[in-house]
């Protein structure tokens, strides 16, 4: 099939390189010059495992990337994959989704035939259907249902396994008012859906515009109530890991997600509990258990520098800050508790070393005064105190490097690495 997606980032880049290997042709529309040359050089224009080589063997092939719209008038369903960030409120601002759909729908007023938008951004209940489908019509002068149709297929990966998570998807959503809509879905799904059997939603606009809060609501709160639950274990000494790894034997409650530490971060989990809030909120309900999972998160980074406050005094003291991505596996730092931990490290005058193996220079252009290494050994030298925020393997393998710290003092909000005699060791949560 010839498909369009407009916006290139982590969803739109993934999307495209995972389309064209299923075989369909691909256009990627997106307004950043330097993201359309990568793409159309087959190299991908952000971190993610498996990207690379997809682009490699379909950019500039069957995938193409433009900053000119007119070339989704070539194709018979075009996906928008733009931002959806936060308001100061914490509800969503689809002024950007908006403008592009406007632009899309101009383009459109001069395509003959019929054409299928769905939305894949993160967006509240209704939007799809309220404020995207009629600024479609005006602006492409056809008629819903007709020859213009929308659809909602919220998306699920997660960054650092965007790929695997695209081709071994729990479940696809399908939200369609229309047969038309459904159809092409389908269609655009058929290979994915061949070859690995995954469970196919078909529900309205709507209810797929939920769905996707409603799952990110679910595992933010798994989170958050495993940290809670950790930060009690911690106050009787109790090791929260192995708690875990016993409740997560109960089917009712399952394994995964119960990693207890610095909290949630990324550009998702707090923009989309904050926007449900935000929505529900300015429907007159208030949902009492999402604020909790929220002000437990809030608390996290606070609580891993009073731990090592206990041991030592960091005004005008060299700390590390182990890992700065949001999560292993990514160079995205949006909302990473490395941001939290930096600023509280900030206020109370510690000089501070960062080091991450990918994220450095994207946390460079939030803090560009920070110092930065190039390696964890590099930062650990001569260092008062170490605090572990994101849970990349290679810290794992640390070991004789805590013993250039001039005080070996680490605080560890992840599980990452395995105490030794040597060093004096804190975890969160545990
Ligand atoms: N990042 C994730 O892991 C993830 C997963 C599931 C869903 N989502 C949702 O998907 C949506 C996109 O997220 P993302 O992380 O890919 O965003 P992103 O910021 O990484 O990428 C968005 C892209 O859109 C481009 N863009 C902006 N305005 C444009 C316009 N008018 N025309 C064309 N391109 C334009 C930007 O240049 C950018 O490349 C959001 O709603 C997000 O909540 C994200
Ligand atoms: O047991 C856990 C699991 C995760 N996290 C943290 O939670 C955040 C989010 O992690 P993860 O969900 O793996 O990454 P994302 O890429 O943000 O993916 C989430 O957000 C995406 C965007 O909406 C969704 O598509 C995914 O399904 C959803 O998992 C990170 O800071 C993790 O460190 C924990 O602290 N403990």
């Amino acid at each position: 099939m010839r498909v369009s997606i407009v916006g290139s980032g982590y969803v739109g880049t993934t999307t495209a390189a995972c389309f064209a290997d299923l075989g369909h042709d691909i256009v990627n529309v997106d307004i950043d010059q330097d993201i359309v040359d990568a793409i159309n050089a087959g190299q991908s224009p952000i971190h993610e495992p498996g990207l690379d080589d997809l682009l490699d063997e379909h950019g500039s092939d069957a995938l193409t990337a433009t900053t000119d719209y007119a070339d989704v008038r070539e194709t018979d369903v075009t996906f928008l994959a733009l931002p959806t960030p936060s308001r100061d409120d914490g509800s969503i601002d689809t002024s950007i989704i908006e403008a592009a759909t406007e632009t899309l729908g101009a383009t459109l007023a001069d395509k003959d035939d019929e054409h299928v938008v769905v939305t894949k951004s993160t967006v509240i209940p209704t939007t799809t259907t309220d404020t995207l489908a009629p600024i479609l019509e005006d602006a492409s002068r056809k008629t819903l249902g007709e020859d213009l149709h929308v659809a909602m297929n919220p998306e699920f990966l997660r960054e650092g396994t965007a790929v695997e998570d695209f081709q071994h998807p729990d479940k696809l959503v399908f939200g369609t008012q229309d047969d038309t809509a459904l159809d092409t879905l389908y269609d655009v799904f058929a290979p994915l859906i061949e070859q690995t059997d995954a469970p196919v939603v078909e529900t309205d606009i709507a209810e797929a515009e939920m769905i996707k809060y409603a799952n990110n609501a679910f595992l933010a709160s798994k989170v958050s109530l495993i940290n809670d639950l950790g930060n009690i274990c911690k106050e009787f000494g109790v090791d929260a890991y192995e708690v875990a790894d016993a409740i997560g034997l109960d089917d009712r409650i399952g394994e995964r997600f119960l990693r207890s530490g610095v909290g949630w971060g990324g550009s998702c989990f707090p923009k989309d509990v904050n926007a449900i809030i935000a929505a529900a909120k300015n429907k007159g309900y208030t949902p009492a258990l999402l604020e909790a999972a929220v002000a437990v998160n809030d608390t996290q980074p606070q609580r891993l520098l009073d731990l090592l406050n206990d041991y030592v005094d960091v005004a005008g003291e060299r700390v590390a800050v182990l890992g700065l991505a949001f999560k292993p596996g990514t160079d995205d730092v949006r909302n990473s508790r490395a941001i939290e931990v930096i600023e509280g490290l900030q206020n109370r005058d510690a000089t501070i070393v960062g080091y991450d193996p990918v994220a450095t220079e994207n946390m460079r252009e939030r803090f560009p005064d920070i110092k930065y290494t190039s390696s964890a050994a590099a930062a650990l030298k001569d260092a008062v105190g170490a605090v572990i925020v994101t849970d990349w393997d290679e810290f794992a393998t640390l070991d004789e490097e805590f013993t250039t710290m001039r005080e070996p003092v680490v605080v560890d909000g992840r599980r990452s690495i395995t105490p030794t005699p040597d060093i004096t060791y804190e975890g969160l949560t545990w």
